[in-house]
């Protein structure tokens, strides 16, 4: 287990860390979520005693990791891929690992077969690109068979495949025991891998709670409805019935109703009673990605602005001019792609965010106030009204990308197909036979 208690970590007048405590239990993957520059490297890097924090501790299995017997072989981290010896091979920089902490150099063959690089081997690592350099990394960290598992966005850079091998590299460690410890920006990703979150925002605890938990307490659910194409009076007469019984109902963009406030089979009754028919009564349940925006919104440092692109308008010959919109939409034109973080038309904009109130940053100089505690500011649990997870493809009210599909079962790569593959490609991974 880890367990961080109080850690506070300031540089110079820069708080990064504050008053962090948590705990991340064996058998789960847990994820490390928070914006950039929120502290989570950091967070990772006092665990792991690579730095010291300015106030309290962290432990690995009860004690500081400088503490810990052999400690490459209890732990094991990706915490940088870039930081290898750029002249050395993959395999003589894994050898220099294994050697340091008495680790037979058979172990180093296997992980270069697990994360599919032992085509590669020989080669110099400086030449490798991004993610076959975390595919090294990844390597590094698996060596020692250690309980516990540190990844700092594992996932950067590598292709579909590696993606997908990362994932269930993951929950195959959790579900061996381990205790595995994984920060990401991909949301997606996240919802398919960890069971159990720590999210923090400048530095401090937001929650500390179940996926499932957290997208619960931290979105808003509703029924998508739909009544018969080319009958506006239907769909009228709906969202009147739906208004008078409590409820609330916005009209989407492709002319279907978005309901909150009444469950299902009261939105069905609703339109039985009042003679419309329906052509569609479909739960959605929010993404991972709209929890975690709609949480974190009040802590973000680090926003873009529109590009406004001074006089540099004129577009080389044979090129569109910069800022035109994509081809087939005008500016501004129905069906135009929402910019990130904007609300397409038509599109109910996401009720309030309760923590929007709450969060103590977004007036007040950081870290005035008492942070929330471990679990988390939860709201009073109105339990999913619906269940069931959302259609894929239905609308996402912020205009991002719907969750992507459950994990996928095992497919065979064009690799283990026998397709092509250049002498750059990592090869298939191998069965880690430890
Ligand atoms: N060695 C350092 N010296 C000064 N400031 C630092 C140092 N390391 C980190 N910081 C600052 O601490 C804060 C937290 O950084 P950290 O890298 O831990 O965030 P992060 O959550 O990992 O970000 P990202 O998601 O972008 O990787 C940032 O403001 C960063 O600039």
């Amino acid at each position: 287990m880890i367990e961080a208690v109080g850690l506070t970590k300031r540089y110079g007048p820069k708080t990064a860390v504050h008053n962090l405590s948590f705990q991340v239990r064996p058998g789960t993957v847990t994820g490390f979520l928070g914006p950039n520059g929120s502290g989570k490297s950091t967070t990772m890097r006092m665990i792991l005693g690579l730095d010291a924090p300015t106030s309290g501790h962290a432990t690995i299995g009860g004690r500081p990791f400088r503490q810990t017997p052999n400690a490459a072989r209890q732990v094991g981290a990706l915490l940088d891929a870039k930081a290898v010896h750029g002249g050395r091979s993959a395999r003589a920089h894994l050898l220099s690992l294994a050697q340091l902490s008495g680790i037979p150099a058979r172990r180093v063959d296997e992980v270069l077969g697990v994360v599919g690089l032992q085509d590669v081997a020989q080669r110099r690592s400086g030449g490798f690109s991004l993610g076959m350099g975390q595919r090294l990394g990844i390597a590094a960290a698996l060596l020692g068979d250690p309980q516990v598992l540190l990844f700092d966005e594992p996932v950067n850079g590598l292709d579909p495949e590696g993606i997908l091998w990362v994932r269930n590299l993951m929950k195959q460690l959790a579900a061996e025991g381990r205790t595995v410890f994984v920060s990401s920006h991909l949301m997606s990703e996240m919802a398919l891998t960890a069971e159990h979150l720590i999210v923090i925002g400048r530095g401090q605890l937001l929650a500390d709670m179940p996926v499932k938990d957290f997208i619960s307490a931290n979105s808003a659910d509703f029924a998508r409805v739909r009544t018969p194409d080319g009958a506006p009076e239907q769909r009228e007469k709906l969202t009147a019935a739906v208004a008078e019984a409590g409820g609330q109902a916005v009209p989407e963009e492709d002319g279907a109703l978005r309901v909150t406030g009444l469950p299902l089979p009261r939105i069905s009754d609703l339109a039985h009673a009042a003679d419309i028919r329906l052509w569609e009564l479909s739960p959605h349940q929010a993404s991972l990605e709209e929890a975690y925006m709609r949480m974190t919104q009040g802590v973000v440092d680090y926003r873009s602005t529109a590009d406004q692109r001074s006089g540099l308008q004129a577009a080389p010959a044979g090129y569109p001019p910069q800022g035109a919109a994509p081809q087939g939409y005008a500016p501004g034109q129905q069906g135009a792609p929402p910019l990130p973080g904007q609300v397409p038309p038509g599109v109910a904009a996401p009720p309030p965010n309760p923590y929007a109130q709450q969060a103590p940053y977004a007036q007040q100089a950081p870290y005035a106030p008492a942070a929330p505690v471990p679990g988390g500011p939860v709201p009073p649990q109105q339990g999913h009204p619906y269940g069931g997870p959302a259609p894929y493809g239905a609308p996402h009210p912020y205009g991002q990308q719907p969750p992507m599909p459950p994990a996928a079962p095992e497919l065979s790569t064009p690799f283990e197909q026998g397709g092509p593959r250049s002498a750059d490609q990592p090869t298939p991974h191998t069965q880690d036979v430890r």
